[in-house]
């Protein structure tokens, strides 16, 4: 058996392996930095699919868009990887990791939560938050343009936001999110480096160490942060009920009060007739906590570090706002952030070049063929979208940031819609792309109105990891410079 586990896949290529341990010396000892360093070295070595192989687990690594399509539509593909399971262990099973009839139903359910006529309800909190954002930032930089490290002060706005939009709670303030997206940090580095370190990777050598216990703590601390959101929203709610005038209507017009949250929906929600009990309503609130926050600020913070660095980029986008929407702060709506196509451009070119999701992945439930390869039931296969974005086989000129290339890219018939997934795609594409895309207009559009972003040195470029998340290994410090008024 052992004979025959070795020559699995033995056509494909990949880094050497040692017998029986296979590729787990290229991963020991290695921090975020390094791993996410070997994994595009790998790519780059043995091109658009290589295995790993840990202790003869395989995981298939795939960089095509023909190869992202046949595994995203197919039925054999339709579960996550194990590495997801770890993450289970936290967010629990929320739409991200659930499946089967759980996932559908409950996909089904939450979907008319982001509905557009909802997102509109949510621009004003964008609104609102982003401009509270440009003026901390001010104060940061005390006016005389001192650099601010962008991105952890962007996961506390995204955190804010996420938790009154999509939760209806507001939170108290910074000290709190900051409690928060540290659990969220440290947890995220835990199970990064359990899905790279077979030793801990194996659960009963985990529960040895000293870091499964920080691991509980901060699973707990996490917990009872969300748990207290749907306390507080449910009491939001019974105060609503009292306050109903008798006509039926609400006289309590404050946010939160009125508008519907996801976590509504959810409460809300029927399943042949029976509600979601309270351990899948906080798993589904996690999850969203959870994939609502950290994406979106390493999606922004990409964003304000190619617009600082591409100084024409950002003057065409500012002259943008400014001929559509004015120079200064104002009301923000869905239709006027659909008109600010050149923005759009450049988001999309920066999600090319940073996917916050830079490798997904998932586990064969049944023998398959995938692309012409035979992949037996319990092996993995992922999707580095990554060094797919990074192609000169799909993106001439690839590393070069150039928002015009989206120009109508979509509509030639060359282009596979597969190349380029940040959202993934599919069915279990990302619920919340519309929903990003608004809150990082918003918040960009204020940005500009009121800054001009530059990098403190010109060739500044971030050192990368990807803790799950993308994300710059050493911060990225940006310079807020007030526009003249
Ligand atoms: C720029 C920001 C974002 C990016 C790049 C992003 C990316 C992704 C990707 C790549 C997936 C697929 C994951 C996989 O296959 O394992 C995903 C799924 C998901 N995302 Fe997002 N996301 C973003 C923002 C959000 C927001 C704001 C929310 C919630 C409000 C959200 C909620 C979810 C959920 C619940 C899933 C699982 C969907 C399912 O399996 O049915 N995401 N996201």
């Amino acid at each position: 058996v052992v004979d025959w586990k070795f020559k699995a896949y033995q056509d494909l290529p990949g880094p050497r392996r040692w017998p029986l341990i296979g590729n787990v010396v290229s991963f020991l000892g290695a921090g975020p930095v390094e791993i996410f360093d070997q994994l595009i070295a790998f790519a780059a070595t043995y091109g658009k699919v290589y295995k790993l192989d840990f202790f003869y687990d395989y995981t298939i690594v795939y960089s095509s868009p023909e190869a992202a399509e046949a595994i995203l539509t197919s039925p054999a593909f339709a579960a996550k990887s194990q590495d997801y399971d770890k993450v289970s262990e936290w967010i629990g099973n929320g739409l991200l990791i659930s499946r089967g009839q759980k996932w559908f139903t409950h996909r089904k359910v939450i979907t008319p939560g982001f509905h557009f006529k909802i997102l509109e309800n949510f621009v004003p909190v964008f609104n609102r938050q982003a401009e509270a954002f440009c003026a901390k930032l001010e104060r940061l930089s005390e006016r005389s343009g001192k650099a601010v490290n962008i991105f952890p002060e962007l996961k506390l706005l995204t955190l804010g936001i996420i938790c009154e939009t999509a939760m209806g709670v507001g939170v108290d303030g910074d000290t709190q999110q900051s409690y928060y997206t540290q659990i969220v940090e440290e947890l995220s580095s835990i199970l990064y480096w359990r899905m790279f370190n077979v030793f801990v990777n194996i659960d009963a050598l985990f529960r040895l160490t000293r870091t499964s216990k920080r691991f509980d703590e901060l699973v707990k601390k996490s917990w009872n942060f969300t748990l207290d959101m749907i306390d507080k929203r449910r009491k939001i709610n019974q105060l609503e009920e009292q306050n109903r005038g008798s006509d039926g209507r609400n006289e309590d017009e404050s946010f939160g009060k009125r508008k519907r949250a996801l976590l509504d929906t959810l409460l809300e929600a029927r399943i042949e007739g029976k509600s979601l009990t309270d351990e899948e309503i906080r798993e589904e609130v996690d999850t969203f906590t959870f994939a609502g926050h950290d994406t979106t600020a390493s999606a922004m913070t990409f964003i304000l570090y190619n617009v600082a660095k591409h100084p024409i980029v950002q003057e065409r986008i500012y002259q943008e706002i400014v001929s559509e929407i004015g120079e200064d702060f104002c009301e923000l709506s869905l239709s006027s952030l659909n008109n600010l196509h050149y923005m759009e451009l450049a988001i999309k070119e920066s999600l090319r070049l940073f996917p916050p999701v830079p490798v997904i992945a998932r586990i064969a439930t049944e023998d398959t063929e995938l692309l012409s390869e035979t992949i037996t039931r319990g092996t993995s296969v992922a999707i580095d979208i990554f060094t797919m974005h990074h192609s000169v086989d799909y993106f001439p000129d690839a590393e070069r940031f150039d928002p015009d290339r989206f120009e109508g890219a979509r509509s030639t018939q060359s282009f596979n819609p597969y190349t380029y997934i940040p959202f993934s795609a599919g069915s279990r594409n990302c619920i919340g792309q519309k929903f990003a895309q608004y809150e990082l207009k918003t918040t960009l559009v204020k940005l500009l109105q009121r800054f001009e972003i530059r990098l403190t040195d010109p060739n500044y470029v971030p050192t990368l990891k990807a803790e799950i998340v993308l994300k710059p290994a050493e911060g990225l410090p940006l310079k807020f410079i007030r526009r003249s008024v």
